[in-house]
This record gives structure tokens, sequence and C-alpha cells, in this order.
């Protein structure tokens, strides 16, 4: 089925592991289907930065929580330059740096803050599917289970603890030798074990279809989760009711 003719409003979520592609592979799909993306990884690492800029403390979690609660958090969900603000400060460079990702899952544990980024998100997804673009896709680590059980394909993205290690070694290092990758493994190994504490995103919910790209590079994963949609909503073609 062709790519235009997919029926709208569309809601598409996508978790996995870290280093998997689910945000590069989540952010060119919505491009190319002219849908909306949401990162929701980007909003814990934004909650992370307000949370260390204001100086509490992480092992406080009754005070982590209310600083998200009063967060003044703005995500922009244009695929060509998706945003990230608090307030009127720009964060998307400061969320990606080393000093977040290392302390972010201490955040993305905090159940409070977990409900009221869920809040957020379901509100951000629903606006995106009575938005112009008449949908989303949405990318994290419990949006097919938690967030977005609802959405109209829900797939999960993985691919083996090798070839996630050498992606995220080369994104950060631009090479994935041997003393990158040790580098590397706290960002992701480490990462991924306290944040399946709180979420399952390495095994497929009922449901979800699974994908594994760790053969695939980034245009052919693409076109798999290119597939995968069409195959799932097309079946629905002449469905009324398509969501
Ligand atoms: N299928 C793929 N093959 C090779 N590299 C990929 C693939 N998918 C993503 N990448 C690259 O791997 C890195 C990590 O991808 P990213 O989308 O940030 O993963 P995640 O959001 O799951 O942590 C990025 O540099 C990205 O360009
Ligand atoms: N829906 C989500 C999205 C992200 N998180 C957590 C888990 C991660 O450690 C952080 C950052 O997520 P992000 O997707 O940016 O992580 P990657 O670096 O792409 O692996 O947030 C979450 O708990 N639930």
């Amino acid at each position: 089925m062709e790519i235009s003719e997919l029926p709208r409003p569309l809601v598409i979520a996508v978790d996995g592991p870290s280093g998997s592609g689910k945000s590069s592979v989540s952010r060119e799909v919505a491009r190319r289907l002219g849908l909306e993306y949401l990162d929701t990884g980007a909003m814990y690492r934004a909650a992370t930065w307000s949370v260390l800029e204001a100086g509490v403390d992480l092992a406080d979690q009754a005070a982590v929580a209310q600083a998200v609660r009063d967060l003044d958090l703005r995500m922009g969900t244009d695929p060509a330059a998706p945003g990230v603000h608090v307030g009127s400060t720009d964060v998307a460079g400061p969320i990606r740096e080393t000093r977040i990702s290392s302390q972010v899952s201490a955040v993305a544990t905090n159940l409070e803050v977990r409900a009221e980024l869920k809040r957020r998100q379901r509100e951000l997804i629903e606006g995106a599917r009575d938005g112009v673009r008449s949908g989303v896709v949405a990318e994290g680590r419990d949006i097919t289970t938690v967030v977005a059980p609802d959405a109209d394909v829900r797939i999960l993205l993985t691919a083996s603890e090798e070839a996630r290690l050498a992606r995220r070694a080369r994104e950060l290092h631009g090479a994935a030798e041997a003393h990158h990758l040790e580098a590397t493994r706290d960002q992701v190994l480490r990462r991924d074990r306290d944040d399946a504490t709180v979420s399952s995103f390495h095994v497929a919910a009922d449901g979800v279809l699974q994908l594994d790209s760790s053969e695939l590079d980034f245009e052919q994963t693409v076109q798999a989760v290119l597939q995968a949609i069409a195959a799932t909503v097309g079946t629905r073609q002449g469905d009324p009711v398509s969501r």
C-alpha cells in the first residue's frame, strides 16, 4: 500500500533498548510519513537536566518528583527539528551530555516522575492525533506497553548487545575500537539494566511486533518499519474507525 494511502490519524509506538536505533529510525519514519515525532527519552533527559540544574538531590525521590511536576517542558514534535526547551532555555544539546546519560536512570526509575511524564506524553500523543499532521511516531521504553498500548502500530526495535555498543561507540567517539566500546558500556548496558527495573523493553508484549536490526543498516531498518506499518494498518483498509 502507498504511504500516502495510510489511514489517518495514525499513532505509531516504538520501544527498544539503548542503541537499538529507535530515535533515529522513528524520526526518519515520522519524516517520511508526514507525522509528528515524540522522543520520550528526551523528556526524561530534560527532567534530569532540570533537576540537576536546580541542585535537587537525585536521591530525594519526593523532591525530584515535585520538581518534575513543576517542570516547564516544551517538546517540539517536528521530525525535521524536534526541539527541547525548559522554559526558554534550549536544552537539546545539554541533555545529550554524558553527565545526563549517566544519571538519567535515577530519575527515570522514580515512579512519581514516570506517572507525571506518562500523563504529559499521552497529552502530546492525543494532541498530535488531532493536530495538522494527524498522527505521531512516539518512541521510548514503555510506549507500546504503558503510554500508548492502543497505538495503531506497536513495534519493539531490538539489536544485539554487540551491535548496540558498536553503534553508540561510533556515535560518541567516531569509531568502535575496543577502548571506545568499554567507555560506552555504562551508557548502554548498565543504563538498560537500571531502566529495565521499571519498564519491559527487551521482549515484545502481546500484539507488539519485534524487529531485530542487528543485521540491518539504517535505511534497511527504516524500510522494515515502514513495511511493518503498511502491513498492519493496510489490513484495516476500509475500516472507517481507523483511529
Ligand atoms: N540499523 C542501524 N544500523 C546502523 N546504525 C544505526 C542503525 N540504526 C541507528 N543507527 C545509528 O546508531 C546510533 C544509535 O541510534 P539511536 O537512534 O540513537 O538509538 P536509540 O534511540 O535506540 O538509543 C545512531 O548513531 C544511529 O545513527
Ligand atoms: N519512555 C521512556 C523513555 C526513556 N526512558 C529513560 C530510559 C533512558 O535511560 C532515558 C533516556 O532515554 P533515551 O531514549 O534518550 O536513551 P538512549 O540514549 O536513546 O538509549 O530515559 C524511560 O524510562 N521511558
